[in-house]
């Protein structure tokens, strides 16, 4: 663990008034990671004041090892395994994670115990600073145009609606990203990336263009734009923290997207995308409701994230819509579904992602991924030649 002396010897000791707790969150050291935690511990201490939460932000072996290419690694844990060992010891009480970098499949003792409500899920493109203005959308690129990109499921989508595009790899965190994308000298007309993580870097004016299944083909990762907090499984004291800030919509959408990826056993960077939608524009609760409201605002059709907290009853009418696609990575090949259900409970979430995930299998997702499998075997050999 590359964390810091300082961060071990600052985990305060639990307080001897039994009213006030110290609670230790983690998160990884990356300007975003410590956005999204301090997005969180500011909900946690407006619902609950009497608590203290200090941030604990430490390095990864994901992020210390930024030189080989996402999809070689097998595990998603690579971002998560240090800060587990740390929540199972209790050094740490709750950790956020970017939900999208969150493996389906955690570890027996702990939880994804809250998912907070989800920023626009969608992709952004994004062009070098020298060309806006010259080119408003991937359409307009000229033949050979290299678009930067590390994530399989962007570039098998993109080859598929955009074979007049070249794709390359860029790595490192946002910030990095966009200056390897600005550096005159680099080979990237634009790259695509998170809306969310713009969002909450305060960069969305570097956004050309929002990506989506309706406008450039393109569906957003499984869990994108969404928060996921893991917990202690027993932890009743941070299940009650949680929730207060949870949110029910969001949560049950990501749900059922985690279901559809761990039934097709996808990993890390493999070429699944997903789109999830309410049909009913109200009742986006939080699981309390009262506790982190905001002001009413337009509902968000694609992301399903209406930005308005209610606690209607037409949640029980509510149904979700999930698009799912899986491509080849020459994007040569594609299947690509549309199911919904009535989710208002987690069982239902889960249903619907499996049901999904059956779908995709019956029209040959299965072939298509087990071929991305084989082909990251024969990259993997090549890398350790
Ligand atoms: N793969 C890295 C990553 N993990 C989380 C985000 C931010 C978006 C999110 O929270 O979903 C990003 C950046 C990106 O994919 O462009």
């Amino acid at each position: 663990m590359a964390t810091e002396g300082e961060d071990r010897q600052s985990f305060a000791a639990a307080s001897p008034n039994a009213s006030t707790r110290t609670f230790n969150v983690g998160t990884r050291r990356s300007l975003l990671a410590r956005a999204q935690a301090t997005e969180v511990v500011k909900a946690l201490r407006a619902a609950w004041p009497e608590h203290n939460f200090e941030i604990h932000a430490m390095s990864t072996t994901g992020d210390i090892n930024q030189k080989t290419a996402l999809h070689k690694f097998n595990e998603k844990a690579l971002w998560t395994q240090e800060l587990e060992v740390l929540l199972e010891e209790k050094k740490l009480d709750l950790i956020v994670h970017s939900l999208k970098d969150m493996p389906t499949q955690l570890p027996v003792d702990l939880i994804l115990g809250a998912v907070t409500e989800r920023e626009d899920a969608r992709d952004a493109f994004v062009l070098k600073s020298s060309y806006v203005g010259t080119y408003k959308s991937l359409e307009d690129l000229p033949e050979g145009a290299v678009i930067g990109t590390s994530s399989l499921r962007r570039s098998a989508q993109l080859r598929r609606a955009y074979p007049q595009l070249k794709f390359a790899d860029v790595r490192g965190n946002i910030g990095t990203r966009l200056s390897k994308l600005d550096d005159p000298n680099s080979e990237y007309t634009a790259i695509v990336i998170a809306v969310a993580g713009l969002q909450r870097l305060g960069l969305t004016n570097r956004i050309t263009s929002y990506l989506s299944k309706e406008n450039g083909k393109m569906l957003h990762a499984v869990g994108q734009g969404a928060l996921g907090i893991e917990s202690r499984n027993g932890d009743q004291a941070v299940a009650e923290l949680l929730s207060r800030i949870g949110c029910d919509r969001t949560t049950r959408a990501v749900l059922a997207e985690r279901q559809l990826m761990r039934t097709l056993e996808g990993g890390c960077s493999v070429p699944i995308g997903v789109e999830t939608r309410w049909t009913s524009k109200s009742a986006y609760s939080n699981t309390q409701a009262g506790v982190g409201s905001k002001p009413a605002d337009v509902y968000d059709q694609l992301t399903g994230a209406a930005k308005s907290e209610s606690s209607s009853d037409s949640d029980l009418s509510d149904e979700l819509i999930l698009n799912a696609i899986v491509v080849s990575l020459d994007g040569q090949d594609a299947v690509e579904i549309e199911t919904r259900r009535v989710v208002t409970t987690h069982e239902q979430a889960n249903d619907l992602g499996f049901e999904a995930a059956k779908l995709l299998v019956n029209k040959g997702a299965d072939k298509i991924l087990e071929k991305v499998q084989l082909n990251r075997g024969i990259i993997q050999e090549q890398g350790n030649a």
